[in-house]
């Protein structure tokens, strides 16, 4: 289940209504997926194959189609992040940056943790967004945010995108932010 830091406040938000309603009211959508309807060989897999990948698409096509109907997605992927990614340190190192993106994109988590760290207005400043299998959010376009791994250092995640060439973050620089 999702967890909500501000982090200027040090405030967490936790349970299901109450960290919907703090996404719901910064544009970003917050649903959930059952995770446990990967197979066994999906479950808790950090190194899918291409193969897999598919079946991991397959398995939450629904979801997926009826998310990409209501919000207007076009492609999705897969992505795998764990110490056997060949180039960890370089997509983290992209990751980590903070960025925008033109268009609102969907992270459905279905194995490991991460967070996005997402720019809130003036009064509130960055929260950090504590995500587990399941939790499904947008991350709205214009809104500069990063994404890091957890103490476990691994996650599975579909992407929804609008764009059809996939990922395009646009850098964002940003002096306001303190990264404690
Ligand atoms: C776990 S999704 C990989 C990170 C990503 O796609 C993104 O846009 C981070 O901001
Ligand atoms: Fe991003
Ligand atoms: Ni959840």
């Amino acid at each position: 289940m999702a967890e909500i830091l501000i982090r200027n406040a040090n405030e967490r938000i936790s349970g299901e209504e109450q960290v919907r309603e703090f996404l719901e009211s910064h544009e970003i959508l917050y649903e959930h997926w059952d995770a446990s309807k990967l197979s066994g060989e999906l479950q808790e897999n950090f190194t899918l194959t291409d193969d897999q990948k598919a079946a991991v698409l397959k398995t939450f096509e629904p979801e997926i189609k009826d998310l990409a109907a209501r919000r207007g997605y076009k492609i999705w992927d897969v992505i795998t992040l764990s110490e056997a990614t060949p180039n960890l340190n370089e997509l983290l190192a992209k990751f980590e940056q903070i960025h925008t993106h033109t268009e609102d994109e969907i992270r459905a988590i279905v194995a490991g943790k991460g967070i996005f760290i997402i720019k809130g207005p003036e009064e509130i400043g960055y929260f950090n967004v504590e995500l587990s299998p399941g939790d499904v959010i947008s991350v709205p376009e214009n809104i500069p945010h990063f994404f890091t791994l957890m103490e476990n250092q691994k996650i599975v995640a579909i992407r929804l995108f609008i764009e059809e060439n996939g990922w395009i973050a646009e850098p964002y620089e940003d002096p306001t932010f303190i990264k404690a």
